[in-house]
């Protein structure tokens, strides 16, 4: 397998009055599984569709081991890609990868290896038509397959998936990814992919908020504490005064306070004499900062991690 980077560089896409993607750079690395992260109408399917030739750019450039999918020779052996919504439900799971296999030039052999990859062989002869969503994706990634790329792209793969297919798809692209292959999977919600990728790319309103490990962007949630106080009142002010401006009132004698360690809410709260019956340390998930990223209306220089 060759060693190819996605490379995006300053890529913009307009329809119209519409910027669907707006001066957007990103790189995703050979062996590494990378989440394009967005919520819906961010712009990821589009930036996707040009990376495959799909749909041109506006200006910029995305580029696949150095070259647009254009300039590739025989593209389709390079990168293989998978769109929501790309079956004809009449034919069979075999019937629809035949159909695909002379764009990469591979025989019948090919298309059941590709199908037994993803655990569909038994499924080969079922029209498309009755399959669940989890089989549509397996379905999918055959097609992405099928011309044995290096390079996965793969639009809201992990869509609707059970745990057991999530689980599935986290092996298999794991081990794609460790074979030398390259992987961009997108999705709007970081929760379906936060087990299977390594590295994060997230976009909002086309543009870029954040890139870096996953890793690192667990280390942007902030730590945090749950107080709870039969004194409702007595609480409030508490909050109010101790830890002005993170602290919020949940519920009645229940407070978040953000930025704080359970040992010094406690401290503060012997020293004022409040009476606690609940201190939890629970700071921001990993979904907490996705959302905080995609709503902050632009970009830090310290978010950007390189
Ligand atoms: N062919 C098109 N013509 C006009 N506008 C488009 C077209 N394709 C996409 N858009 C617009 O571009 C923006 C980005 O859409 P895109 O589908 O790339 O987002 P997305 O992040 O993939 O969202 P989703 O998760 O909903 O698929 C949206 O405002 C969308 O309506």
């Amino acid at each position: 397998m060759q060693s190819r980077t996605i490379e995006v560089d300053s890529l913009t896409k307009r329809y119209g009055a519409i910027t669907a993607v707006d001066d957007l750079s990103f790189s995703a690395q050979p062996g590494r599984v990378t989440g394009f992260l967005g919520p819906n109408g961010a712009g990821k399917s589009t930036t996707l569709r040009i990376l495959v030739g799909l749909v041109s750019a506006t200006s910029g450039t995305a580029h696949i081991g150095g070259a647009s999918y254009a300039k590739q020779h025989r593209p389709g052996t390079i990168v293989g890609a998978h769109f929501e919504g790309a079956f004809h439900p009449g034919r069979t799971a075999f019937q629809h990868l035949r159909a695909y296999a002379p764009l990469v030039d591979v025989d019948d052999a090919r298309c059941h290896e590709a199908l037994a990859s993803v655990g569909m062989t038994d499924a080969a002869h079922r029209r498309v038509g009755g399959f669940s969503l989890g089989m549509r994706q397996r379905l999918g990634l055959a097609t992405a397959l099928l011309g044995r790329p290096d390079v996965l792209v793969l639009d809201e793969s992990a869509n609707g998936l059970d745990p057991a297919g999530i689980k599935w798809l986290r092996s298999f692209l794991r081990s794609f990814a460790d074979a030398g292959g390259t992987v961009l999977l997108s999705s709007h919600l970081l929760s379906e992919v936060q087990q299977t990728v390594d590295d994060v790319v997230v976009i909002a309103n086309g543009a870029l908020r954040h890139q870096s490990s996953l890793e690192e962007l667990r280390a942007l949630a902030e730590p945090g504490v749950v107080l709870k106080s039969p004194r409702a009142d007595a609480l409030a002010d508490f909050a109010r005064t101790r830890f002005p401006g993170t602290a919020t009132i949940e519920r009645e004698g229940q407070v978040r306070i953000l930025g704080a360690s359970a040992a010094e809410v406690g401290a503060y709260a012997f020293a004022d004499g409040l009476e606690i019956h609940g201190l939890d340390e629970t700071g921001e998930s990993l979904e907490d900062v996705f959302l905080r990223l995609t709503e902050s209306p632009a970009t830090t220089e310290t978010e950007v991690a390189a």
